[in-house]
């Protein structure tokens, strides 16, 4: 059968050609994994392809966990490590459109564990990065490195990840535009970031400039604002590493930590095959010890003080170990292992008293473990199970003990995991920081919300697509009605 116009069928391919490629062209991607101690993630985060550096385009788009352990425990077969990232790269491959993979950036960045095996073993910490690296640039994205970052970038890039999140950084929105407001140090939120092996706390002060403990200052300039923020990160008092610490012991120990019931025989090399604890192993010939449960928070917070030192503080005033910390100041942010511990100890409401939240951990970590085991090991995993009680008395302690937190400015921290969406964490910070996505000035003119940007380009290529069939409709052969005289 004749079609009755035979132009409409190029017209549609045009307009699909047109439509599939402002689709591609309106989404900019990014990967970041995140090399941690306990295990690798990787992210996917992804913003509109024009240019305007505003706050608050970069979402996440897509996250996967690595199966298995984190790429240092990949020692003795370190090609394992990034054999380990190849399931994630390919769901990374799946989730970013085919087009955009060559100009799609891919950054790898170790923490803790990898600067603990740097310690202790400098050549196969090479060596993994080497394997990672192989593996990273088998795969069609634009492989921008994998790298050690260091504790102040970890903690410096998580404050820059929640405050850019939370819109904090430099606007307010209005009527749907966003303008430049006063903001700077009283706006910006404070971080804290528990991880399996270092934990990171990173805030401004207006008492802090800089000038005493200059190690803890990194200064930004963001959106025309001048921040000098202090940040340490402490190695060895992630929970993982803090756990070791509490347990360096005798024979047979029994754990106020744990809970009562809880009788496991350990071996010694598993604990102190680590450089926060190797000069503690106790000269002894067994290889075993036994990890008995006593289920007492309060001798437990006692156990966990005694890994922090308090005696010693060359500066005006300190944190622990001697490290310097300024008075705390505004709102917190808790994440990682912050927010698991206490999310499933259900005590993420800082509104509770402080002795509220204590006496419901204390209960908690007097319950039988044969009675947590009935209730819960469906649906956890048995190692973090047995680890709550100890978790959660470690959280409070460092809070309140290491960090001079009090019952008042207790609930001036918000233990969090997401926010609109993205997870708390380095990456994104990490990632904003390399690709010059955040500013050091303000941009001149208020740019368009993302809503807005999509209906100016949707408003502008259906205009253009009206013009195009016009001209086409103008140009294609007609037939002349009027009769021709040849
Ligand atoms: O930053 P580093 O120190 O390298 O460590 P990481 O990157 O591996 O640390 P994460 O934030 O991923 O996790 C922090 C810790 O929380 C643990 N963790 C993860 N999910 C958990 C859950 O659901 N319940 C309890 N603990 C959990 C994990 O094993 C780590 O010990």
């Amino acid at each position: 059968m004749k079609e009755k116009n035979p132009w409409h069928r190029p017209v549609t391919i045009i307009i699909t050609v047109i439509g599939v490629i402002a689709i591609v062209t309106l989404v900019t991607y990014g990967i970041v994994l995140d090399a941690g101690s306990s295990h690798t993630s990787l992210y996917i985060y992804q913003w509109p392809a024009e240019k305007d550096n505003n706050t608050g385009r970069v979402e996440q788009k897509h996250h996967c966990q690595v199966a298995g352990k984190g790429i240092s425990s990949y020692t003795a077969t370190p090609y394992k490590a990034g054999e380990s990232l190849i399931s994630c790269l390919k769901e990374a491959k799946e989730n970013i459109p085919q087009k955009m993979h060559p100009e799609t950036p891919l950054y790898l960045g170790a923490t803790a564990g990898m600067r603990l095996l740097k310690l202790e073993n400098s050549s196969a910490s090479d060596e993994v990065f080497k394997a990672v690296e192989k593996t990273l640039r088998g795969f069609p994205f634009s492989y921008q490195g994998a790298r050690l970052l260091a504790g102040q970038e970890e903690g410096a890039f998580g404050w820059v990840t929640v405050n850019y999140l939370d819109d904090r950084l430099t606007q307010v929105s209005m009527g749907g535009f966003k303008y430049t407001s006063v903001h700077g140090n009283e706006s910006a939120k404070g971080a804290l970031d528990l991880g399996g092996a270092s934990t990171q706390i990173s805030f401004v002060s207006d008492e802090y400039n800089g000038s005493e403990s200059p190690d803890n200052a990194v200064s930004f300039r963001l959106y025309g604002y001048d921040y000098t923020l202090y940040t340490h990160s402490f190695l060895c008092y992630g929970k993982d590493q803090a756990l070791r610490l509490a347990l360096s012991g005798p024979t047979a120990i029994m754990d106020p930590c744990f809970h009562k019931g809880y009788n496991e025989t350990k071996h010694y090399a598993a604990v102190y095959d680590s450089p926060c604890v190797s000069d503690q192993k106790p000269q002894i010939v067994s290889e075993t010890f036994i990890h008995l449960g006593g289920g007492n928070f309060t001798q437990c917070q006692e156990v966990i003080k005694s890994v922090f030192n308090f005696t010693s503080c060359r500066y005006s005033r300190c944190s622990f170990n001697g490290i310097f910390q300024p008075p705390l100041q505004g709102q917190f942010g808790a994440f990682s292992a912050y927010f698991f511990v206490m999310n499933f100890l259900n005590l993420t409401d800082t509104s509770v008293p402080l002795k509220t939240v204590m006496q419901k951990l204390s209960d908690y970590c007097a319950t039988p473990w044969t009675q947590v085991c009935a209730y819960f090991k469906h649906d956890i995993p048995l190692k973090y199970l047995a680890e709550y009680c100890f978790s959660g008395t470690y959280i409070l302690t460092l809070m309140m003990e290491g960090y001079n937190f009090t019952s008042e400015t207790y609930s001036s921290i918000k233990y969090i995991q997401k926010i609109k969406n993205s997870d708390a964490g380095w990456t994104l910070g990490y990632m904003l920081n390399l690709t010059n996505m955040i500013p050091a000035e303000a941009p001149d003119s208020p740019p368009l919300t993302y809503t807005s940007y999509v209906s100016v380009v949707t408003v502008m290529a259906i205009l253009l697509f009206v013009i195009f069939i016009l001209i086409l409709y103008s140009l294609w052969p007609k037939c002349n009605t009027e009769p021709k005289i040849i």
